[in-house]
């Protein structure tokens, strides 16, 4: 299956920041998401990471229009999204819906875990003959690992683990083609988060979903994403298939973002790249010119990464898309890290596993270029 269920177009979505007396003049603007361009296909998972504050769950809130989109196209299934209204807004909504990071916040504790289901059947009018939603609450609990008992119950009588499964018994109740699933196992113990991604890779292969999974922690959408969207600051650095992504990170943020990533093996642990990122995820509100990344990136150049703003390129025949000058030199080695601001230390050839590149400690005290 390759065929796109979610096409998003150069979409912004750029929050106002205003001021005076009445909050009544604008004074800048958050640019929260700054024209991202991404295909989900139907059947699968686009996962997208990222830093806090990155734009994804402005992304995943604009693809709903529970924010409103400043710009830019959305299309769901051949449907121009953002010219629905009413009725046909309804109807879209009904086939997309969310799973968010914590389920105690997102479960309103004084409601039953029916009155919790039942809730989203009310809002499409599905609710009325009894017997069918009985019907259907209990195999939706029953998909999730649930069971009919948990209906009476409400959200503190349940484990965390149980309580993000009923949220996504809530997402599922109403027969949904893509889910968006916001940090869905972050808020979790990790001996749980293994269960509910597992969870939810069972439900796709069930119930044919598509998923946009956001996390900022690779790890979480490694095992799971079809494709991985890398986002920096309103923006998609890098976009590549799940494997491609882990066996050749290109932009110099998604090698940071991996570099974090504990890998179970001590040897490959030890030896593999590290890369600290220096300073704080810049305003997006008054984001760097040029490549947005430049001034925390190891290898930023004089002048063209500060002066220009790369595009997302296709890199070569796998399809993988960078937004970086420097992609080549970089994977070449031909482009070396700013000795000032790195201490390299290689491994030693014959043992070093493949990992991609040298072992890199980069110092985070010393100022950016
Ligand atoms: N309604 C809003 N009004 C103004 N600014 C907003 C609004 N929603 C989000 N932002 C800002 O937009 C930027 C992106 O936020 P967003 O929540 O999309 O990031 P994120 O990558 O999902 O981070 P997190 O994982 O912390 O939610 C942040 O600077 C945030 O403060």
């Amino acid at each position: 299956m390759s065929e796109a269920l979610v096409e998003i177009d150069d979409l912004k979505v750029h929050f106002p920041i205003k001021s005076g007396l009445l909050f009544d003049r604008t004074v800048g603007y958050v640019y929260a998401v700054d024209g991202v361009s991404l295909k989900v296909k139907r059947g699968e998972t686009y996962g997208l990471v990222g830093e806090s504050g990155c734009g994804k769950s402005t992304l995943g809130r604009g693809l709903l229009r529970l924010v409103e989109p400043t710009s830019g196209g959305i299309t769901f299934d051949g449907t121009d999204v953002r010219s629905l209204k009413g009725e046909e807004m309804r109807l879209f909504r009904r086939r997309i819906q969310m799973v968010f990071q914590d389920p105690l916040s997102s479960l309103d504790p004084r409601q039953s875990v029916e009155s919790l289901l039942v809730e989203g059947l009310k809002a499409h009018g599905l609710h009325k003959d009894k017997a069918d939603v009985q019907k259907r609450l209990k195999s939706t609990l029953d998909s999730v690992g649930l069971p009919a008992s948990a209906l009476n119950k409400y959200p503190h009588e349940f484990s965390g683990g149980q309580r993000q499964r009923i949220g996504i018994a809530r997402a599922l109740v109403l027969g949904p083609e893509l889910i968006v699933a916001d940090e869905p196992v972050s808020a979790l113990d990790v001996s749980i988060q293994a269960q509910v991604v597992n969870l939810l890779g069972d439900l796709q292969e069930s119930l044919g979903l598509t998923y946009l999974v956001i996390a900022h922690d690779l790890a979480v959408v490694r095992h799971i994403s079809d494709t991985i969207g890398v986002m920096y600051l309103g923006s998609l650095v890098e976009e590549a298939d799940g494997d491609q992504l882990y066996e050749r990170p290109l932009h110099p943020y998604t090698r940071a973002l991996m570099s974090a990533v504990p890998v179970p093996d001590p040897q490959v642990e030890d030896r593999r790249e590290r890369i600290l990122l220096a300073g704080d995820l810049p305003s997006p509100a008054n984001p760097p010119t040029g490549c947005r990344f430049h001034t925390r990136c190891p290898w930023a150049q004089p002048t063209r990464c500060a002066d220009e703003r790369p595009q997302l390129r296709v890199f070569d025949d796998s399809g993988q898309r960078v937004a970086c000058h420097y992609a080549e030199e970089i994977l070449s080695g031909e482009l070396k890290m700013h000795e000032v601001r790195a201490e390299i230390v290689r491994p030693d050839s014959d043992t070093a596993p493949d990992v991609g590149a040298e072992l890199i400690q980069t110092r985070t005290d010393l100022p950016a270029p």
